[in-house]
């Protein structure tokens, strides 16, 4: 496969997705350069999930295309650059697996098939569960953990696999601060690596320092496109539309600015 050093890790132009005919995301133009930690925010039913299933290979774009790492989404194989967590999510699957055997399953596309792991395998495996502060828990059943520990399982899983780019959808949903803040330490770690990384989020919280650049998007499409708004941006302000406020309190979120909401 060509490899195109330098090239974004996502780049979508002019994209929309219709599901069951109903069209529900248009005209999208979005460029994720590479290094970049660009949070995609939102009100409920904007399109966020929606864009970043369209991007891992989840969903079909029905018009327009995609490129990941400069190869056009039809001739792109390198699955193995590209970590997703999905939504809600749970690393309990009622089977009995333990930390460390659920962060191992995200090496199986490094890893040689029917062969024992590698020297190399066990150091990714191990660099992940410690990235995401589990180290101690290794051997734990993963349903012993709370949810927020949960979520750091899965997101080690999709570290385990040492990807290029890092897609997340609502990681920090329902989890508590400590937990979060575990999260923004184990992203910032994967970011100073030179990794990508695409956030869903409604709210920043820990994360915000992180951010590069923030994309907002309404009914399908983006509504804005440029630097997270800091604390006092968002909220040193009157809210022109206060039932929009669309977030909790302490958090910047550019849609302050947008005046838009759920
Ligand atoms: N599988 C599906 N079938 C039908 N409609 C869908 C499906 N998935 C998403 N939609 C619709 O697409 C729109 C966008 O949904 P999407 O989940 O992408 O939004 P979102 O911004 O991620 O919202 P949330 O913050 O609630 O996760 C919504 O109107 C939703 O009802």
């Amino acid at each position: 496969m060509p490899v195109s050093p330098g090239a974004p890790p996502v780049e979508v132009r002019d994209g929309s997705v219709a599901i069951g005919g109903r069209p529900i995301l248009r005209g999208i133009d979005l460029t994720v350069r590479s290094g970049e930690f660009l949070a995609l925010m939102g009100a409920n039913g904007s399109g966020k999930s929606t864009l970043v299933r369209a991007v891992t290979g989840l969903l079909p774009v029905t018009g327009g295309g995609i490129s990941l790492f400069g190869t056009p989404y039809a001739d792109f194989r390198d699955w193995k650059r590209v970590g997703f967590v999905p939504q809600r999510a749970s690393a309990a699957s009622g089977v009995p697996a333990t930390v460390w055997e659920v962060v191992a399953s995200g090496r199986i596309t490094r890893r040689r098939p029917f062969l024992p792991l590698s020297r190399e395998d066990r150091r990714a495996i191990a660099d992940a569960i410690d990235v995401v502060g589990l180290s101690d828990r290794t051997g734990l059943g993963v349903s012993q953990l709370s949810g927020g520990q949960q979520q750091r399982v899965l997101i080690a899983r999709a570290l385990a696999g040492e990807p290029d780019l890092l897609v997340l959808d609502e990681p920090t949903a329902g989890v508590d601060l400590g937990n979060q803040r575990a999260l923004a330490d184990a992203l910032a770690t994967f970011k100073a690596g030179g990794a990508t990384i695409v956030l869903v989020a409604h709210e920043l919280g820990p994360m915000a320092p992180l951010i590069d650049r923030a994309v907002v998007m309404r009914d399908g499409r983006i509504a804005y496109d440029g630097p997270a708004l800091d604390e006092e941006d968002a909220h040193g302000h009157h809210h022109p539309l206060a039932a929009s406020h669309d977030h909790v309190p302490h958090v910047g979120s550019p849609l302050d600015e947008l005046g838009g909401g759920r």
